[in-house]
């Protein structure tokens, strides 16, 4: 277990303006290394990961027995049992029973959210200290019953008389007992996530080098960072992972080239999409602790970064022409100009890999003039995000994609990433912003992005 991070400059978080809300920092994370489905947590269930995830965070700063403020979490595929799941979490936690604990859901963008609501709430005053988090299995995704056999068996559990039992167990046609599976589908296109953004990667015209490339990159900028140490202090073993197992060091353009595609394969366009350049499905957790700079020195920790402001987005996919997973790019240059930023101003960006294709899909919109016009009311494109500044350490293509962890994932690398950063650039004498933007886009046609700055 890493060693609690010593505060050796709690003066580096910056006061806000007189009357300004006060700021609230990422102060670190944890998380458990990401299992492939089927893998190493196949046994383990979402209480399980998200409890491991709380624990190792606890372990590494110290806060066994600790009341924190609030932890907010949640998982994407939930057991019915697990109402509160979060909750569940930290009563099995170091944590005291006395923190209150919440579950979240807002798609794959359930991690950021957790991050940006309790962010918000520690900027108001309302809170000291916070917990955000998420979580997710594949392995123990929750089958449901079929509609009739549900309302059946809730007719029985009322019933008085054998009478009414026979006369509810009649109503049952042996159909009725297939097992309902959750799936990767939106619920009103009934079409997979894969396939939606395959007929976004036909539109933008996305080639599979491209998105080769972006996934080798991927892989190999993960496996680097983890050579170099950077996620030591980040991620803790779990049930015989050290590492993501999705992570392939020794994957090439060749063997990338050699997959088969897997969506779009019945579009008028060539099918590029293969599960090379898809997020894998991914079981796992992450947490991320926050704070005031006053609780942050009050526990000898050093903020690593402030989470700034966010903005939430959503396209209408079901009618409109804009991708399932295009909503991030109507919101960044709306929290962008908020703050009188473009992306020229970013040091770091984190575009979550939904699939490579998402990234390119993303840059391509931003990228074009006509797009920058009249989709997104500017005087020409939006701008770009050159390579060295985009997801440096590797994202979901090589981590994978517990859908409601990867959020906790990306600001936690990223917070460290700008910390880093901001200590090298300050001891070069150099007292500029280190900023960071992260952008989720989500199911349902939904995106969330949020705004960090170096403490
Ligand atoms: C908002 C959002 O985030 S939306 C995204 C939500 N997530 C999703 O929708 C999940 C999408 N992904 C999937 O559904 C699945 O992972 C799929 C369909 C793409 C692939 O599923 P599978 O076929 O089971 O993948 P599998 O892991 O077996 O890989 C297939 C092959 O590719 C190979 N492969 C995969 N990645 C790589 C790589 N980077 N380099 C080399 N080979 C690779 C595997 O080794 C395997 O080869 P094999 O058949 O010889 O064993």
């Amino acid at each position: 277990m890493a060693a609690r991070t010593p505060s050796t400059s709690p003066s580096t978080a910056t006061s806000p303006p007189p009357g300004a809300p006060r700021r609230a920092y990422v102060l670190g994370g944890n998380r458990i290394p990401f299992a492939r489905a089927g893998g190493k947590y196949a046994q383990a269930s979402n209480q399980d990961m998200l409890t491991a995830a709380l624990d190792g965070l606890v372990a590494r700063f110290g806060l066994q027995g600790e009341s924190i403020g609030e932890v907010a979490a949640g998982a994407v595929l939930k057991h019915s049992r697990d109402f509160n799941l979060t909750r569940e979490a930290v009563l099995g936690s170091a944590l005291a029973a006395t923190t209150p604990a919440y579950d979240v859901q807002q798609a794959c963008a359930t991690g950021l959210e957790t991050v940006v609501s309790l962010s918000n709430k520690i900027r108001l005053g309302q809170l000291e200290s916070a917990i955000a988090g998420g979580v997710d299995t594949t392995s123990d995704a929750p089958i449901a019953v079929s509609d009739r056999l549900r309302r059946v068996l809730l007719d029985l559990s009322h019933a008085r008389t054998p009478q009414q039992r026979l006369k509810a167990i009649a109503r049952l046609r042996p159909k009725d007992l297939a097992p309902a599976t959750p799936r990767t589908s939106e619920p009103r296109t009934h079409l997979s996530m894969g396939e939606h953004q395959a007929l976004t990667t036909a539109q933008w015209q996305i080639t599979r080098e491209a998105q080769d490339e972006v996934a080798l990159r991927s892989h190999q900028r993960l496996a680097a960072a983890y050579d170099s140490g950077f996620f030591d202090d980040l991620v803790t073993p779990y049930r015989g992972l050290t590492r993501d197992a999705n992570l392939r060091a020794d994957t090439s353009m060749e063997k990338l080239a050699k997959l088969n595609p897997t969506f779009g394969l019945g579009l008028d366009a060539p099918a590029t999409m293969t599960a090379g350049n898809s997020t894998p499905l991914t079981d796992g957790a992450s947490t991320v602790l926050l704070g005031s700079a006053e609780w942050a020195a009050a526990h000898d920790l050093t903020p690593l970064a402030a989470v700034v402001d966010a903005e939430a987005g959503a396209v209408d996919f079901v009618h409109g022409v804009d991708g399932l997973l295009m909503a991030p790019v109507f919101a960044v240059p709306r929290l962008l100009a908020r703050h009188g930023l473009s992306l020229a101003d970013l040091d770091y960006v984190e575009i979550h890999e939904a699939f490579a294709s998402t990234v390119l899909t993303t840059l391509a919109a931003w990228e074009s003039e006509e797009f920058g016009r009249e989709r997104l009311g500017l005087d020409g494109a939006f701008g770009t995000v050159e390579a060295d500044r985009l997801n440096v350490h590797g994202s979901s293509l090589a981590a994978g994609h517990p859908f409601a962890a990867t959020g906790g994932r990306i600001v936690a690398t990223i917070a460290k990433e700008l910390h880093v950063r901001r200590a090298t650039q300050v001891a070069a004498g150099n007292d500029a912003p280190v900023r960071a933007l992260v952008s989720v886009c989500a199911a349902g046609g939904l995106g969330l992005t949020a705004l960090l700055e170096a403490a």
